[in-house]
């Protein structure tokens, strides 16, 4: 794993019908390092996160993920964790019984994983035995990036991760995500927030510097 890219995109297309979006997209996350990928809204920071995470076929291009494809095999998703797709809630469920869940997955034994510390940490402690649904928007998206970082993972893939969340909360996630990158983990981010994703440790690259600009369409006359 260590001898290829976390992530390398070249050449990627993307067209919605007849309206391109990415056009020979090229992208280059070094093992071990953070990027975050910023633009106007509409720009195809979600499509590209989205046929990274192998939950989008690209028209054409190449995409690898550690030098294989994304998605087909469950090594990928050992080694990938991901907010692009917003998370299901079983029913019944807690939000603690959800992060021990997601132990148990990865073959954890949830204390030693730190469950209740997880959910301290991200300001959950008094919400661990409510069920997702319950809790506020930003809970929420504070219970899925707990749960993105509970389990092990090589590569985090985050769309928005700063979205709902108050300033001490971006802060915080910021502070996650930065000791994710300082103990060897990869990290690929769409953002609105430029000071959030340098305070997480990544690099800032414009959508427009990955992708050649459509072609204009032609002025009717
Ligand atoms: N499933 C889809 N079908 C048709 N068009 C789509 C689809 N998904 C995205 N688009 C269009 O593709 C373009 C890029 O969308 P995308 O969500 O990738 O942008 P974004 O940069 O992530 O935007 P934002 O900053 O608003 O999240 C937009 O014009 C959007 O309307």
């Amino acid at each position: 794993m260590v001898d290829h890219p976390a992530v390398q995109v070249n050449g990627v297309q993307v067209s919605y019908g007849s309206t391109p979006v990415l056009v020979d997209a090229g992208l280059v996350v070094p093992a071990g390092a953070g990027v975050c990928v910023t633009g106007d809204n509409g720009v195809g920071k979600s499509t590209l996160l989205r046929c990274v995470s192998g939950l989008q076929q690209p028209d054409a291009g190449t995409i690898r993920v550690f030098g294989a494809e994304p998605g087909g095999a469950p090594e990928f998703w050992r080694a990938v964790a991901t907010t692009v797709e917003p998370p299901t809630w079983y029913p019944g469920l807690t939000a603690r019984e959800h992060a021990e869940l997601v132990c148990r997955a990865h073959g954890q034994d949830p204390e030693d994983a730190g469950v209740d510390e997880a959910l301290a940490r991200f300001g959950l402690a008094g919400h661990a035995d409510a069920i997702p649904p319950s809790l506020s928007s930003g809970q929420k998206q504070r219970l899925t990036l707990a749960l993105a970082l509970l389990r092990p993972s090589s590569l985090l893939i985050l769309d928005e991760p700063e979205q709902r969340l108050d300033p001490d909360g971006r802060a915080m996630v910021a502070e996650m995500l930065a000791g994710y990158l300082s103990t060897g983990g990869s990290l690929l981010l769409a953002s609105h927030d430029d000071k959030f994703a340098v305070a997480s440790g990544a690099e800032l690259v414009t959508m427009e510097r990955l992708s050649r600009p459509a072609p204009a369409e032609p002025e009717e006359s």
